[in-house]
């Protein structure tokens, strides 16, 4: 999102908010086209957050918020706030359809978050069964909508989301993307500190799942270069693979990363709607379907966003050693917890 682009929306008049045409002139000869985002899941800890700067993006021009309680009062709160879209809040499940037709985007943070002790899969057994429903009612109300999947375990809740939408015949595998941008959010923010550059002007592609040693941040491509040396590249990566937990243990039963997963997944989202847009070279990394890395049908990758999605699986590029055997241990892990998915998804 460009500041000043939103700069200039925010100083202009509410009653101009109401009036599109008069928005689309800020934007000088750009054309910037209607775009509806729903979140589902929109009164939790992550979707109160994700809504507030959902609603700051000027890309957005309507914002539905559903959840199973809660969602009328965010809704009305957050459509306070002079920015461009329509706010509208969904609650119970007689007003799902409602909240996703016409959806371009729909960003999935719904379902129960760890306490401390639990991995990510044991939220499968509550998760599993509340992605499968969405996605059900995606297939049915939105079925060309972009999917931002967040509910945990992401590394078997893509694979379930993209079973539920083959079965209904509108899987459409450029459309289905596992959210890992917090596990690049962390890495960047650990590696400032650590090689003292500044964060603004970090990089660091993070690639494989979004659980445990599944994450593997590939630090010999960081920039800017830095000669970090070996052990601080191993305590690296292991605090880039357990930031999730560090935060639920720091929250001790108060649930799991809200603010920063809700600044990740703007963030993400925001890129999807740049590419749906057409803005050109948009790269970011993401768990989606995946032929050309490994063997596994799923994999996060660099990616390149485009007008229908996906546009690239980018290659993983030059890998040390350390993060060559990162990719081997890896591999036999994320495999399960992607059949687990499938599995579920077809019993
Ligand atoms: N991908 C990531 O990097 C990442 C990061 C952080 C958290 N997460 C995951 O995101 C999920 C949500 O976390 P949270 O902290 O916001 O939890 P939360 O409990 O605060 O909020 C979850 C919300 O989902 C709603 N919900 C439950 N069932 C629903 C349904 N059927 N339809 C719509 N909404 C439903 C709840 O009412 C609640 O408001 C968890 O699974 C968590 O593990 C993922
Ligand atoms: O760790 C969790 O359970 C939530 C999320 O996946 C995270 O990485 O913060």
């Amino acid at each position: 999102m460009r500041a000043s682009m939103l700069r200039l929306i925010r100083s202009r008049s509410s009653s101009a908010a109401s009036r599109p045409h008069l928005l689309r002139r800020a934007y000088g000869s750009e054309s910037v086209p209607e775009r509806k985002v729903a979140v589902l899941g929109a009164a939790g800890g992550i979707g109160q957050p994700l809504a507030l700067l959902m609603k700051l993006n000027p890309l957005v021009s309507q914002l539905a918020l559903y959840d199973i309680a809660g969602t009328p009062g965010v809704a009305a709160d957050v459509g306070h706030i002079n920015t461009r879209s329509e706010v509208a809040g969904y609650v119970g499940e007689e007003q799902l359809g409602q909240a996703l037709e016409g959806s371009d985007v729909v960003i999935i943070p719904a379902g129960v978050p760890r306490k401390p002790g639990m991995t990510r899969d044991d939220l499968f057994n509550i998760n599993a069964g509340i992605v499968k429903s969405l996605c059900t009612a995606i297939a049915k109300y939105c079925p060309n909508a972009v999917v931002n999947m967040i509910s945990n375990p992401v590394n078997s809740t893509v694979p379930i989301a993209a079973e539920v939408f083959k079965k209904a015949g509108t899987y459409n595998e450029k459309k289905l993307f596992g959210v890992t941008t917090l596990d690049v959010v962390r890495a960047k923010t650990f590696y400032a500190g650590k090689a003292k550059v500044p964060v603004e002007e970090v990089n660091v592609p993070v690639v494989g799942g979004h659980a445990g040693i599944t994450i593997l941040p590939l630090f010999s491509q960081a920039v800017p270069k830095a000669n970090l040396a070996d052990e601080d590249i191993k305590a690296l990566t292991k605090r880039t693979q357990d930031g999730g937990t560090e935060v639920v243990e720091a929250k001790a039963g108060k649930g799991s990363a809200t603010l920063s997963m809700a600044y990740a997944g703007a963030l993400f989202a925001d890129a999807c709607l740049k590419g749906l847009n057409g803005v050109p070279d948009v790269v970011e990394c993401s768990f989606v379907q995946s032929s050309i890395i490994t063997e596994l049908p799923f994999f996060a990758s660099k990616v390149k966003l485009g007008k229908n999605g996906v546009e690239e699986v980018l290659e993983l590029g030059p890998m040390s050693d350390y993060e060559k055997q990162g990719l081997e241990i890896l591999i036999p892990e994320l495999k399960a917890s992607i059949e687990k998915g499938i599995k579920f998804a077809n019993q």
